[in-house]
């Protein structure tokens, strides 16, 4: 499946769970949410892999992507279109060899130093971030504000989504760094109306 970074919604079980994971996630592909990643810190693989290939199902009628969070064996079992992946959640080399040329990987990135290192053969996107401080991650690294975000876009060799205490309120500057997307939980799984929170997000673009 092609990869428009434009709005990612990462999921949060906690902050979907009032109106349910898949209407919230649904309802924000409405309103033009371009990738979904299913991140879920506390869920058995088997109860990941079952939400996955629910979640896979209802993606699929709208070409919207799945990418699935830290977890190899659960993008494997469900079918899930990608994995994304920390520093620290494992190797390039093995996701791709594993999920193969077609899977859609992500990696984090926090500092040049790490984006230099960065495999451009192996990896298809980069999560910048935290742009601002969230407390959706709390194990958080420093954030890099916009002028870090900047630098980082400005070098980096591949897409770019930026990620961590993006809202509406701050999307346009976000967006003045150069990124390819904007990825955000909270603005778009607490929000009233996740659909009018998607199309307020696209609004602001200036592509
Ligand atoms: C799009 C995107 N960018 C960055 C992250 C963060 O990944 P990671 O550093 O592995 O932290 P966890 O999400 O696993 O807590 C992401 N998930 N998505
Ligand atoms: C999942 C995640 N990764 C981050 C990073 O910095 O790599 S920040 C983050 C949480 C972003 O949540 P919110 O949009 O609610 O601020
Ligand atoms: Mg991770």
């Amino acid at each position: 499946m092609s990869l428009d970074l434009s709005l990612y919604l990462v999921t949060d079980p906690a902050l979907c769970a009032q109106r349910g994971l898949e209407a919230t996630v649904m309802a924000a592909v409405r309103g033009g949410v371009s990738v979904v990643q299913l991140r879920d810190k506390h869920a058995s693989d088997e109860e990941m892999i079952a939400q996955a290939i629910r979640l896979k199902a209802l993606l699929d009628e709208y070409e919207v992507p799945l990418i699935i969070n830290d977890r190899i064996e659960v993008a494997l079992a469900s079918g899930a279109d990608g994995l994304h992946i920390g520093q620290s959640d494992g190797d390039p080399v093995e996701a791709r060899r594993r999920l193969g040329e077609d899977a859609l990987i992500g990696l984090s990135v926090q500092t040049l130093e790490q984006l230099k290192a960065v495999d451009v053969e192996r990896i298809d996107y980069l999560g910048l971030g935290p742009v601002y401080a969230t407390p959706t991650k709390p194990d958080h690294a420093a954030p890099l504000g916009i002028e870090g975000l900047t630098q980082l876009v400005r070098s980096s060799p591949l897409p770019t989504v930026a990620i961590g205490g993006i809202s509406l309120a701050n999307a346009g500057e976000v967006m003045t760094s150069g990124t390819d997307g904007l990825a955000v939980v909270s603005a778009l799984c607490s929000a009233e109306d996740p659909a009018e929170a998607a199309q307020q997000f696209l609004a602001q673009y200036p592509f």
